[in-house]
This record gives C-alpha cells, sequence and structure tokens, in this order.
C-alpha cells in the first residue's frame, strides 16, 4: 500500500527532525514572523467568482512518476498568481513527490497568495517547520492520524496561526473529524491507498457536512464540466495539480478550467 510506505519513509525524515529541532528556538522565530495570510477565508467568502481555486506545485507523484520536466517552481506560482488562482499548494515532500521545503520558501518571497503545505503531517513538530517555512495551511489527512491526533494538530496550527486543511476520503474519517471543530474540509477524490480517482466522492460526502464549514474537492480534475459540476455539488473550491503541471501554457489553462469567458471555444 502507497500510504503505508510514505508514512514509513514519513517516520524516518521526523526521527532526523526531533535530532535538530528545538521548542525554545522555533517559538522564539516564529514570534519575529509576520502573521499568516488568511487560505481558508480566501476560499470562503471574498471571491468574484463562484468556486475558489487552489493551484498546486507539483513536479512528480508516486503513481504517475515526473510530471514536469520543465520544472520552475517560482515561475509557476508567479504564473497562477496572475492567472488568478485564490491560493497555492507546494509539495514539500522530497522522496515521493520531488518536493521541497526550499520551493516554498522561495515561492513566498515571490507571491502575495496564502500558501498550503502539502506533506504528509505526523508529528507536531512538522507544523512549526511549516511556519517557520513560510506557509499560511498545513494538511492534515485523516487517514494517517487518529482522532486524537488529529484533534493536537489541530490545536497548534491555530495556536501558530496557521489554517488546516483536514483531508478526508471516505465517510469514516469524515465522521471521525466532524467530532473535532474543523471548518476547512478536503475531500480527496484520489484513494490514497489505491490512488484510483473518482469525483463521485465529492458528492458522495459533501451531503453529510454542514453548512458553516469550506469544503475543497481536491484531485483528479481537469475539465470545465467537472467544476460545473462539482459546483452544483456543493464544493466552494477545487484543488488542482496535474492538470496544469502538463500545461504548455499554465495561465491560459487556469483560465479556461476555471470557465474565463473567452477561453471556452478555444481547443486545447
Ligand atoms: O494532481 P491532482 O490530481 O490535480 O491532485 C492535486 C492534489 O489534490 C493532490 O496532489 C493531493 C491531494 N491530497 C494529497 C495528499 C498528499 C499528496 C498529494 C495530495
Amino acid at each position: 500500500m502507497y500510504l503505508d510506505r510514505i508514512v514509513e519513509t514519513k517516520r524516518m525524515e521526523v526521527a532526523a527532525l526531533k535530532e535538530r529541532f528545538s521548542l525554545t528556538e522555533a517559538e522564539r522565530q516564529i514570534a519575529e514572523l509576520p502573521a499568516c495570510l488568511g487560505f481558508g477565508e480566501k476560499l470562503a467568502r471574498g471571491r468574484n467568482r463562484p468556486m475558489g481555486l487552489i493551484a498546486e506545485v507539483k513536479k512528480a507523484s508516486p503513481s504517475k512518476g515526473l510530471i514536469r520536466e520543465d520544472f520552475h517552481p517560482v515561475n509557476i506560482a508567479r504564473t497562477y498568481e496572475e492567472a488568478g488562482a485564490d491560493c497555492l499548494s507546494v509539495l514539500t515532500d522530497v522522496e515521493y513527490f520531488q518536493g521541497s521545503n526550499r520551493y516554498l520558501q522561495e515561492i513566498r518571497e515571490a507571491v502575495r497568495l496564502p500558501i498550503l503545505r502539502k506533506d504528509f503531517t505526523i508529528d507536531y513538530r512538522q507544523i512549526y517547520e511549516a511556519r517557520l517555512i513560510g506557509a499560511d495551511a498545513v494538511l492534515l489527512i485523516a487517514a494517517i492520524l487518529t482522532a486524537e491526533e488529529m484533534k493536537e494538530m489541530l490545536q497548534i496550527s491555530s495556536d501558530l496561526g496557521l489554517d488546516a486543511l483536514v483531508e478526508v476520503h471516505d465517510r469514516e474519517e469524515l465522521e471521525r473529524v466532524l467530532e473535532l471543530d474543523a471548518s476547512l474540509i478536503g475531500i480527496n477524490n484520489r484513494n490514497l491507498k489505491t490512488f484510483v480517482t473518482d469525483l463521485a466522492a465529492t458528492e458522495s460526502l459533501i451531503r453529510h457536512i454542514p453548512q458553516e464549514a469550506t469544503i475543497v474537492s481536491e484531485s483528479g480534475i481537469s475539465r470545465p464540466e467537472e467544476i460545473r459540476y462539482l459546483l452544483a455539488s456543493g464544493a466552494h473550491a477545487v484543488l488542482v495539480g496535474e492538470h496544469f503541471m502538463r500545461q504548455h501554457n499554465i495561465g491560459w489553462a487556469v483560465k479556461q478550467l476555471m470557465g474565463e469567458p473567452g477561453t471556452e471555444e478555444v481547443a486545447r
């Protein structure tokens, strides 16, 4: 199972992080940082289009291998910003996604959009690390955290001023996170255990989520009609990576996917 392997590697990385991590030092550094940009807030309201967009900077994935050869994270992030993305997601996992903390740090310097640190969070120190590299939000995946751990991670995120995108894939995970006060919920259309993707996951889980929550539909999205379907299902935002990463003209692809007038007739 893919997810087990990823988590196993992550445990080794966290063991190394523990060696160099000092809570006092991290807290001292964080106290000097500017406040985070509101990630969840940007997706929930104050938008001039019905569906919010989190655009992802993703070089590779365990299921697809290398996705984009010509990979310049800062340029991609700037293009997303210019094309009107609401927020960014930056993969920092090195081993399976060829991501890097450095990419996120460089992007932080170059754009003003709120940034999600996309990684497999299993230890509270990673949340401090996310804040220190310039993230505004962290991903908390229900499939790899117990209810108790999820609660702890949500608390630490909020103490550090970070938003948390809580990711679920099935009913059991959803029920577990609804017990806690998660206001930003991601429904991953991709099963992280099998890597099978089906947008119907969003439609089937959304009806069990209270109105107040902001809902992000994640993975496997590449066509404007899918955006319309997810909007009709009740999603507030989408998280898109691979589709944009495979484009020659990323900025145009962002506008076309989100249905910007003037892009609908043109073939890819
Ligand atoms: O590239 P896609 O199919 O558009 O998916 C983006 C994003 O949803 C996906 O990268 C993702 C969703 N949840 C994750 C958890 C870990 C790593 C990656 C992910």
